[in-house]
């Protein structure tokens, strides 16, 4: 029996470039991801990613675009992450430092998978085009990828 959390996720790209932040505690700290975290009580999803993406970069966007939805088991965990996944290619505002997350721009030809989820480098490259997803991975621990399926869709 699996209960689930509703997590967002956002990357900001721009030509050639996209912003990550390097997370300075607590889940995912120490890795390079996109902006997100919970959608509370009371708030949508997209909501929440506006929330979050503000919180954590100091931006604003104008429009999301819902690319992914990715749900993810921990072996011996009992909670899913479900993760939202949206991409914005403008913003309002100047990248900031906050409690959260140290952001900064990477070329996209440079981006350090080695310092990310293991998921991202799978995921990433259907992002950048643009193209809708579905997946599910099963980690072991929080480097180690048992099992996983990542699919094309038309709709999220
Ligand atoms: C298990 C997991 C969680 C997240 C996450 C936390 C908050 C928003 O997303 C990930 O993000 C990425 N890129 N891979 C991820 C794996």
């Amino acid at each position: 029996m699996f209960t689930s959390k509703l997590l967002t996720l956002v990357l900001v790209v721009q030509p050639g470039r996209v912003l990550l932040g390097m997370k300075k505690r607590g889940f995912g700290a120490g890795k390079w991801n996109g902006f997100g975290g919970k959608v509370e009580h009371g708030e949508t999803i997209e909501q929440a990613a506006r929330r979050e993406l503000l919180e954590e970069s100091g931006l604003t966007v104008d429009t999301l675009d819902k690319l992914g939805n990715i749900k993810f088991e921990f072996i011996g965990e009992t909670e899913l992450l479900d993760v939202h996944i949206f991409r914005a290619d403008s913003f309002h505002g100047e990248p900031t430092e906050s409690d959260e997350m140290r952001p900064q721009w990477f070329d996209c030809d440079k981006i350090p998978f080695s310092q990310m989820w293991a998921d991202d480098i799978l995921w990433f490259p259907m992002m950048f085009q643009k193209k809708k997803f579905l997946g599910y991975f099963k980690f072991q621990g929080h480097d180690l990828i048992v099992e996983h399926k990542l699919e094309e869709v038309n709709e999220v």
